[in-house]
């Protein structure tokens, strides 16, 4: 029982969940509204990771066009209806998720979701995705009063899951997930498939896992260094 009274504290786009086929479809229909070019997957992967609005104002940037605040607003409301009509269409969880969370909780811990996705989009999704019972909270962006890289997102998502932040540990896909662990003194482990436009290695993680199921050895000898 290594993880014993540990709170496994997840990202979800790019992390837990592929949601970037989605992602895409709903920045295009936004796009394509605004007379501006498509932007390609590739540039969505990177784009992901500091919400919605942030996703609109990168895609926009390609077209060298710059929204108003105000404008931004509205195709963010436009964009949350068009995601989450269809939020799993094409979106399903990363390989081994599901049996990796079975043996870490067999070694003790519990988990919770800190995302920058808005609370209940990030719900929504893992309900139709079936998952959302094993999270004992799901703290999105607009629900913190400082989103990630800030601390208090991360704190908030421990405390809500009744967890001790002293004993917790951040597994995400970018630069926020590493600022928001590193300014709560959490050890992060970093994937390498998700979305983000600095190469892993370069955020100086503790770890970097390919699959879900290294997972528990990784997190074994990272607490073996810790302690
Ligand atoms: O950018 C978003 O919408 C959310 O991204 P995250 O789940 O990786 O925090
Ligand atoms: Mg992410």
């Amino acid at each position: 029982m290594f993880l014993e009274g540990y709170t496994i504290v997840f990202d979800l786009d790019g992390t837990l969940v592929e949601t970037a086929p989605d992602l895409h479809r709903a920045t295009n229909e936004i796009m394509r509204t605004e007379g501006l070019k498509e932007v390609s997957l590739k540039n969505v992967r990177a784009f992901v990771g500091q919400g919605a609005r942030a996703l609109i104002e990168r895609g926009a940037a390609i077209s060298g066009k710059v929204f108003k605040s105000d404008k931004l607003d509205e195709l963010t409301s436009k964009f949350v209806e068009i995601y989450q009509a269809d939020i799993a269409g094409r979106s399903h969880l990363f390989d081994n998720v599901e049996t990796t969370l079975d043996a870490l909780e067999a070694a003790g811990a519990q988990f919770c979701v800190c995302t920058n996705k808005k609370t209940h989009l990030a719900v929504r999704l893992l309900e139709t995705l079936n998952i959302a019972h094993r999270f004992k909270s799901i703290v999105g962006a607009d629900s913190a009063i400082h989103a990630k890289p800030h601390q208090q997102h991360y704190l908030q998502a421990v405390e809500e899951a009744g967890g001790d932040p002293k004993r917790s540990i951040m597994i995400g896909d970018s630069h926020s997930d590493v600022g928001a662990a590193r300014n709560a003194g959490a050890p992060i482990v970093l994937v390498s498939f998700g979305y983000t436009d600095i190469a892993p290695i370069d955020l100086n993680p503790d770890a970097i896992i390919d699959d879900f199921n290294e997972l528990p050895s990784s997190l074994l000898s990272l607490l073996k260094q810790v302690n």
